[in-house]
């Protein structure tokens, strides 16, 4: 046991490898929580588990179809966590670039100033939200850090437009040919219209959830987004991030998650 533990040499290279493992695993964690691929994962792990402990058993048969398995395995992995595997690389690529391009901002301009901008630029969003809340207009809004054109642009309305309190009143209108689906908002403008997004597969959201619901906090899980989603039923707002949900916001919580996010 001593000469084990004075065999481990703790280097800041092994503090590192096992901090980013940690990370990996973490990351994958909340990316498979509560949806159908957390299931699936713990099948493939248990059909690993099984072809360590198989061969062991003198089990010829069974011990040969567990290696056939586990030969195609890494295939049968990307095959099944592709939607996953998109979703990590996005959070791990793009994620990085914008934060830092946010901290460079800050150190230039000075914390003060961009809250003063960032203010400007939610306030139309949140007086939009406050009057659709009032009114009990359904709508999801989403906040796109980077405006994937191939994800949005399918199903979208294209509409490159101004950010308005009034626009975003009269996208959401029950009588507007495009108040079904939802709002992209990137680069500081209304980029699309009318989308029809991807729905989570979470199976432990609460039972009132429907498809905009539903539709708000799969576009979180498949992008490096943010949604707010107004309740038709109750007007109440929600807001999604990364495929978790926080219900029922008030408008302060509101302006500090956009701060934050947008
Ligand atoms: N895939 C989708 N992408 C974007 N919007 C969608 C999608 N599917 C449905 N919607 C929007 O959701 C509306 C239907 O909402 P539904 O009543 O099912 O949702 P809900 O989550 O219960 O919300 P509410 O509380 O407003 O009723 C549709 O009219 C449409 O505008």
């Amino acid at each position: 046991m001593h000469s084990f533990l004075s065999s481990l040499k703790i280097t800041p290279f092994a503090i590192l490898d096992i901090l980013l493992l940690a990370t990996i695993i973490y990351q994958l964690y909340n990316l498979l929580r509560g949806t159908i691929a957390a299931n699936i994962f713990i099948g493939l792990a248990f059909i690993y588990l099984l072809y360590f402990i198989v061969p062991e058993t003198k089990m010829p048969l069974l011990a040969g179809i567990l290696k056939k398995v586990v030969d195609v395995g890494i295939i049968v992995v990307i095959i099944v966590f592709q939607q996953e595997i998109r979703k990590f690389l996005l959070l791990v690529g793009k994620n990085a670039s914008l934060q830092r391009n946010k901290a460079w901002w800050q150190y230039f301009f000075g914390k003060k100033e961009v809250e003063k901008n960032n203010y400007a630029r939610i306030k139309p969003i949140i007086d939009a939200c406050k009057s659709l809340k009032q009114t009990k207009t359904g709508a999801l809004i989403v906040f796109a850090k980077y405006y994937d054109e191939q994800f949005y642009q399918n199903s979208c309305e294209v509409m490159e437009a101004r950010i308005s309190k009034r626009l975003l009143e009269s996208i959401f209108q029950k009588t507007s040919p495009l108040h079904d689906g939802a709002v992209v908002i990137a680069e500081n403008k209304i980029k699309s219209a009318s989308c029809i997004l991807p729905l989570t597969e979470k199976t432990d959201l609460p039972a009132q959830f429907g498809l905009r619901h539903r539709a708000g906090i799969g576009v979180t899980e498949a992008n490096e987004a943010t949604a707010i989603i107004i309740s038709e039923e109750t007007g109440e707002l929600s807001y999604a991030k990364q495929g978790r949900v926080k219900m029922n916001i008030s408008f302060a919580e509101l302006e500090k998650l956009l701060n934050k996010d947008f």
